[in-house]
């Protein structure tokens, strides 16, 4: 997709105008132009910006070269392309298009350009074919073929819009269409108007179709058809201004009409793809044959050209807004091209071979990549496949050796339903040899062979049957165990033998099926019992967890209950922080004090050698060096403090006895001095009476000072006493601060430990978890396939009990039949 090209040229102002009235009003400046006023200032609204702005002193080789040139070069390439000049009349649109001799217009230089390209291209042939048409008063005339006048337009699926019966010319260079497009012009319709003495009254369009296909190996590449369509529009005019009547008038009508209709396609494509609904196209000729240079496959440029001239400015902002809004189309132009089969063979071949050294180079690691990646996987899935496999067998191992069992267990039904068949026959023949009980003796050797009787069963399993009696009770399915075979039953009941002594007080179901329960066998039992127990440790193990969980929630919180602990803390040693600075502040006003002190005691003393002088001077340096000590380490302190955010161990310099020292220096001194002056007064006093008035003034100012001094001294102790108490409270404050925040640190450590060791132990325990439930589920599968196995089972005993009972209960009645016959042998 691209937007169309848009320029704008003004026109020179017209020579038989005034050169007041001529003066240009618009202002060009690179892409732009702005309409000014007299005095020169921009008119903001009247301001636009295009492609390409051409003032009055352009020439036509600059706009070819700017803006036409591309779409010509295109054109030969096998893109469709179109220019076209629009504007009012006189503006220079014809100048434009068609040019003088001095300075060959638009179409000219593109026919020129044409060939000069093709000549450039020595790998193609190419075949040039010309038509120039115009419309006028929307009817379509050959300007080649005068004989060709009101042309139809047809539109067909692959050559999309045409003009029919358009005479086509075949030419081989460039002055053979110069020659035939100035016989064209002179067929084409121009009149005199007030505005223009050679007016153009009709639309015209000079059509180039370039076919173009390889040299080499022609039969298997495409052939590129392109159109180019250079057309110099009439110019709308204002009949009022242009004074038409009759023909000219009618002429101007239908320009404007058409003028309006590509002004309205203009819009409607200007329109965001939202808003566009139908184009008219069809609306009129000039919209119809411009139709794929506008919004449709093709490189277009427009050239509106204005009037320079005041009384023109109505029709050049007309103009410019037209152009604004065609700026805003788009189209969407590809190289036209017709595949032979041969043609579209090669290419195919051509992407495929593109697309393989596309997978050859850039992608080669990354496919690489993704097949190592891809086989790793179905590694993956053949080592399941196999497991599975391995799995499968095992079940089906399972299941032949089940069938076995069951296969046994039917024959055994079978035997005993043969013993019962047989029986009759046996009682009959060894009727002699008949045990007190009535039932065949399983020692005697004499015994029929083939009958399978108890005589196979071994001890173990047939045992005291005398006081069994049938009609009362019915044995338990799994007691029925004594006729199957040993080893299966042992196999299938893990080892449980069943008493048939006992089978007497085992409450009777009679001919029921027996329910299968978890306590109808000990395997059964001992799953249940082993499944119990691993839901039982699964729950132990979620109680767990779920009270370690709240103890690690309840350490998080006292984790950050401790933080925020710190973190206030922190706060309130910030403050303490700013005792040593404001201490060594209440030091240097001391010394100042001090100073100021000391030199009103120097004053005082007028001898220099006298102990008293010695005394003071001894006691400042003392002082002085204090202060200084003082103010040393109180900024110690503060750079310590700077350069670590762990608190100075203020309890670490020997500040207080210090203070103490240059308390106690400072009080002597001041006794000492106040001593001395006492002494003085009363020398004065006793000696100097008679200079008594100027003695006693003297000694007022002196007293006075004494006192200020005096009264500085109180107050300097003063502070220095408060800010000693603070001194201490605060070393007492870090002390405990300090104590705090070691305890919080191994509290906070402590519960790191105990949260690390909780999120291990969580991790175990969910592991453990895992593996239960794991195999809990491994148990609840096994116990499925069991009691499936039981089911079957019993579903078996059940029916050969019944067989069974059927069969005591015949052997029963035969016995009473024959106790009844022979009640003798009893
Ligand atoms: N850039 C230019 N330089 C010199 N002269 C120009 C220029 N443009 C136009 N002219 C002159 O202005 C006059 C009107 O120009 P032209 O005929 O090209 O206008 P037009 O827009 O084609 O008008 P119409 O629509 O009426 O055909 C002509 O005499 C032409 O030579």
């Amino acid at each position: 997709m691209e937007k169309i090209c848009v320029a704008v040229r003004v026109r020179p102002p017209a020579p038989e105008l005034s050169p007041e009235n001529g003066s240009s009003l618009w202002k060009v400046e690179d892409n732009r132009i702005s309409l000014h006023k007299s005095l020169d200032t921009p008119i903001t609204t009247s301001s636009y910006a295009f492609d390409h702005v051409f003032d009055e002193s352009s020439t036509n080789a600059s706009v070819y070269e700017l803006l036409t040139k591309d779409i010509i070069h295109a054109a030969v390439e096998g893109f469709n392309g179109t220019a076209f000049a629009y504007g009012q009349t006189s503006s220079g649109k014809t100048f434009t298009m068609t040019g003088s001799e001095t300075d060959p217009g638009i179409i000219r230089r593109s026919v020129r350009d044409v060939f000069e390209r093709i000549h450039m291209i020595s790998d193609r042939e190419f075949l040039i074919r010309v038509s120039y048409m115009e419309i006028y008063n929307e009817e379509i005339n050959d300007l080649l073929a005068v004989e060709n006048q009101r042309l139809q337009i047809h539109e067909h699926l692959e050559r999309g819009v045409f003009v029919a019966g358009l005479k086509e010319e075949i030419v081989s260079d460039a002055e053979q269409i110069l020659k035939l497009i100035d016989s064209g012009e002179v067929n084409r319709h121009f009149g005199e108007t007030n505005m223009n003495v050679h007016s153009s009254r009709s639309h015209t369009i000079f059509r180039m179709v370039i076919e173009s296909r390889g040299k080499e190996n022609s039969s298997s590449d495409a052939i590129r058809v392109s159109v180019l369509n250079l057309v110099d529009l009439a110019g709308s005019e204002r009949i009022a201004k242009t004074g038409a009547g009759g023909v000219r008038l009618t002429e101007g009508k239908y320009i404007n009409k058409s003028l309006m209709i590509l002004g309205n396609v203009i819009n409607k494509l200007s329109d965001s793809a939202k808003l566009r609904a139908h184009i008219p196209y069809r609306d009129s000729k000039l919209t119809r044959i411009l139709q794929p240079a506008l919004g449709g496959n093709a490189k277009t440029c427009i050239i509106c050209t204005i009037a320079p001239e005041e009384h023109h400015i109505e029709e050049s902002k007309g103009t410019l807004q037209f152009a604004s809004r065609a700026k805003r189309i788009t189209n969407c132009a590809q190289v036209n091209e017709i595949l032979t089969d041969a043609a579209l063979l090669k290419r195919q071949k051509l992407e495929i071979e593109e697309l393989r050294m596309k997978l050859q180079g850039s992608h080669a690691e990354v496919l690489e990549q993704e097949i190592l990646k891809l086989s790793n996987q179905m590694l993956k899935y053949e080592l399941e496949c196999e497991r599975l496999k391995t799995q499968l067998e095992e079940e089906r191992r399972k299941q032949k050796e089940q069938e076995q069992c069951i296969k046994e267990q039917q024959m055994k039904i079978e035997n005993l339903n043969n013993l019962v068949t047989n029986s009759d026959f046996k009682r009959n023949q060894s009727e002699g040899r008949k045990t007190p009980d009535g039932l065949c003796n399983a020692n005697d050797s004499s015994d029929v062979p083939g009958t399978p009787c108890f005589k196979s069963a071994s001890h173990s399993f047939v045992v005291a049957r005398s006081n069994y009696s049938l009609s009362d009770f019915s044995p338990m399915v799994y007691s029925l165990g004594d006729v199957a075979n040993e080893d299966t039953w042992m196999k299938l009941n893990k080892g449980f033998v069943a008493d048939l002594d006992k089978l007497q007080f085992t409450p009777a179901i009679k001919r029921q099926p027996t329910p299968i329960t978890m306590e109808t066998t000990a395997c059964s039992r001992e799953n249940y019992k082993e499944v119990e127990d691993l839901k039982s440790q699964v729950e132990l193990l979620t109680n767990e967890k779920d009270s370690l969980q709240v103890n690690f929630n309840e350490q998080v919180l006292l984790n950050n209950k401790v933080m925020e602990e710190m973190s206030e803390l922190k706060q309130e040693v910030l403050p303490m922080k700013e005792i040593p600075k404001r201490l060594s502040e209440s030091v240097t006003s001391c010394r100042d004090v001090y100073n100021d002190v000391i030199v009103t005691m120097k004053s005082l003393i007028p001898d220099k050698e006298s102990p008293m002088a010695k005394l003071l001077s001894g006691t400042t340096e003392i002082t002085t060096s204090l202060l200084s000590t003082l103010e040393t380490q109180f900024s110690m302190i503060m750079d310590a403090q700077k350069a670590s955010s762990v608190d100075h161990p203020l309890s670490d310099h020997p500040l207080s006895d210090q203070w103490e020292t240059l308390r106690v220096n400072l009080k002597n001194t001041t006794t000492f001095l106040l001593t001395e002056a006492q002494a003085k007064d009363e020398l004065l006093n006793c000696h100097n009476k008679g200079q008594e008035t100027a003695a006693l003034e003297e000694k007022e100012k002196l007293k006075s000072e004494l006192s200020i001094i005096k009264e500085r001294y109180n107050e300097v102790e003063k502070e220095l006493g408060l800010d000693k108490q603070l001194l201490v409270a605060s070393r007492e404050g870090h002390k405990k601060l300090l104590k705090e925040v070691q305890f919080l640190k191994e509290e906070r450590e402590a519960f790191d430990v105990k949260i690390s060791q909780s999120t291990q132990r969580l991790r175990v325990i969910a592991n453990d978890k895992e593996n239960a439930l794991k195999d809990l589920n491994v148990e609840v599968k096994r116990r499925k396939e069991m009691e499936e196995e039981i089911k079957q089972i019993s579903f078996a005993f059940a029916t050969r009990h019944k067989s069974f009972v059927s069969f005591h209960s015949e052997i029963k009645s035969k016995m009473q039949k024959l106790t009844t016959r022979n009640p003798n042998s009893s």
